[in-house]
């Protein structure tokens, strides 16, 4: 799923997001709902200009609402609409081709003045690997257009998909590379899967994990291990492993001599963290975000 991106590659999907845009009305943003700033590629508004956006906050079904409450306020001071999705439910289709229609109603109201009918609105779709932009096409266009899944930058000649009446899609979406220059980002970006563990440490990403749903979704770690008593300061490593032991103990993710397996524990948690097991928990809030 994950590719490597070097500058060579960087520039490459520069230029080809740059070609479409050439062709298109409106651009939409994906993002992951549980990480925002962490899902967004560091030179988003250079790379777009002032082409109108439409900034979608996917996999919302996985983020804690509140704080994605308070992201649609961020994004919403910096002048541009979020709005929260799950693609993969694809119930906001409508919401979304409406805002994508919204965004060029001015420009279309103009074009009526002087007699020109306002064609469909000719969006693309831009974002990280594994934020679902695949899956998003699909459901816009109501049938399977792009493979979802572990297949990134697949590239073929593109189409136009008609999305309802007023909007076309182009199938191909644009690919962007991730935010990785600091370590907190890359933790995020690995917890939510959208980089691949081997990258990092699997028992780092976890203890990232733990320390944060310890800091922020206490009450949802303690009932999911049944864990009686969390360690007050968990900025204290040790104290962070102790309680992946606990979880490794409760689910069975134990070494021949009895000993737990920490690496199979922090497999059980990221994996559980992933499917929503842990309730609707976002990973990254605006206003600590940036220190945290
Ligand atoms: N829970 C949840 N999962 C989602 C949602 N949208 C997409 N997914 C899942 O996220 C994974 C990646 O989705 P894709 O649509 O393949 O993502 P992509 O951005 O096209 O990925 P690349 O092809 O790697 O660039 C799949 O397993 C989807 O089922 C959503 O709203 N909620």
């Amino acid at each position: 799923m994950t590719i490597q991106w070097f500058p060579g590659h960087m520039t490459r999907a520069r230029r080809q997001i740059e070609e479409k845009l050439k062709l298109i009305d409106v651009v939409i943003e994906l993002l992951d709902a549980r990480i925002p700033l962490s899902s967004r590629n560091p030179m988003i508004d250079e790379i777009l200009q002032n082409k109108p956006r439409l900034v979608l906050l996917n996999k919302n079904d996985l983020a804690d609402p509140e704080v994605t409450a308070q992201w649609v306020a961020y994004f919403a001071e910096q002048g541009l609409q979020a709005l929260p999705v799950d693609a993969a439910n694809g119930s906001q289709m409508k919401e979304i081709m409406a805002r994508c229609r919204e965004l060029m109603a001015a420009k279309f109201e103009a074009q009526l003045r002087k007699g020109i009918k306002p064609r469909a609105v000719r969006a693309l779709i831009v974002g990280i690997p594994n934020v679902g932009k695949s899956t998003l096409i699909n459901r816009l266009a109501g049938r399977k257009i792009a493979a979802t899944g572990d297949k990134p930058g697949v590239t073929k000649a593109q189409q136009w998909i008609k999305v309802g009446k007023e909007m076309e899609l182009l199938d191909t979406p644009g690919i962007l590379w991730p935010k990785f220059e600091d370590q907190q980002v890359g933790m995020r970006l690995a917890v939510t899967g959208a980089i691949k563990e081997e990258l990092l440490h699997t028992d780092d990403i976890a203890l990232f994990a733990v320390r944060y749903l310890a800091q922020h979704y206490r009450e949802a770690l303690k009932e999911r291990y049944a864990i009686e008593k969390l360690p007050d300061d968990m900025t204290d490593t040790n104290a962070v492993i102790e309680v992946m032991e606990a979880i490794g103990r409760k689910r069975g993710a134990l070494m021949s001599g009895g000993r737990v397996d920490l690496d199979k524990a922090a497999l059980v948690i990221l994996r559980e963290l992933r499917a929503g097991k842990m309730g609707r928990v976002s990973l990254e809030r605006p206003d600590i975000s940036l220190v945290d």
